[in-house]
């Protein structure tokens, strides 16, 4: 298969703010063989390749690639971007969840019933407050889910799960940071609401270790960052793992191959709701995003 490759950079429409901090530009490579198209999309600070890595794989390829060199990829977003490549079909409809920016009623009105907050940014009490204000407004029949990105501590954890199980929370998605298992272990077993483990199981190889010391919660899958798709379906399969599926921000290609796996895999909303952020490279034609670039 003839191989090329197209480093891009899309800026977010506004800084996302995390835990981690903002960030304001995401880049990733398109890939092309022969006529199929893949994405690799680093994301470093979850345990992936960097971007410059994923760059110098590409620039040591051959330019006829085979199946054996793809097996040999070390990489995860790389696995992922060229086994999908190879693979790619068509991709089936699912509920999406919202990232959300400010406003939330856009958003509904766009369709989304699920949504998405950053927390851990700002004080505890505030956030606690932010969030059962935005609660009152939002539809009955909406979902919430809050992302701590790691940034709480064990009482502040317990804290918003005494807060979750009084309202009505889908579940918080790592609360702590990933040395912290045993704890989230434990907290897991103590509340109603649950907790989704996410930068504890970017890889696959991290996900089965979870899973191995007995993570029965929600695993988030960035299949993105999670290595080869067919070690990843056959592991989530095989133990019928809940779980819930999550962009790192590809562009539509890496998207695409994303929402495939999770039709085939999860019975939840997924959280790929985030063409809102970006005003640049849009476009759901693979083609045309390739000559964008
Ligand atoms: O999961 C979602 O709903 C949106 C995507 C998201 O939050 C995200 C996007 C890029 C990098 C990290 C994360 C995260 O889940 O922490
Ligand atoms: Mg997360």
């Amino acid at each position: 298969m003839q191989f090329e490759f197209r480093p891009y950079q899309r800026r977010f429409r506004q800084s996302l703010k995390t835990h981690y901090g903002e960030w304001s530009v995401r880049e990733g490579i398109l890939i092309r063989l022969d006529d199929r198209f893949g994405e690799i999309t680093p994301l470093e600070w979850f345990g992936s390749e960097s971007m410059q890595d994923a760059i110098e794989l590409c620039q040591s390829a051959p330019h006829d690639i085979d199946l054996d060199w793809i097996q040999q990829i070390p990489f995860p977003a790389c696995q992922f971007g060229f086994e999908s490549a190879l693979n790619s079909e068509q991709f089936q409809a699912m509920p999406q969840s919202a990232l959300m920016s400010d406003e939330w009623r856009s958003l509904w009105d766009q369709g989304y019933r699920t949504f998405k907050l950053k927390i851990a940014i700002a004080p505890i009490e505030i956030e606690i407050a932010t969030v059962q204000a935005l609660l009152d407004q939002l539809p009955q029949h909406a979902n919430l889910r809050l992302d701590a990105n790691m940034g709480l501590t064990e009482s502040e954890t317990h804290q918003w799960l005494e807060f979750c199980d009084q309202s009505r929370i889908e579940f918080i998605e790592q609360p702590m940071r990933t040395d912290q298992f045993e704890t989230m272990l434990k907290l897991s077993q103590m509340y109603r609401t649950a907790i989704a483990l996410d930068e504890s199981v970017s890889t696959l190889a991290q996900l089965k270790a979870c899973y191995e010391r007995g993570w029965r919660g929600i695993f988030v899958v960035k299949p993105a960052i999670a290595g080869f798709p067919s070690q990843l379906r056959q592991f989530c399969r095989e133990h019928q793992l809940d779980t819930v599926f999550s962009t790192v921000f590809e562009t539509e290609i890496g998207r695409r191959a994303g929402l495939q796996l999770a039709a085939e895999l999860s019975q939840r909303a997924v959280g790929y709701g985030t063409t809102h952020w970006f005003d640049e490279l849009n476009s759901e034609d693979f083609e045309e995003l390739w000559k964008s670039l």
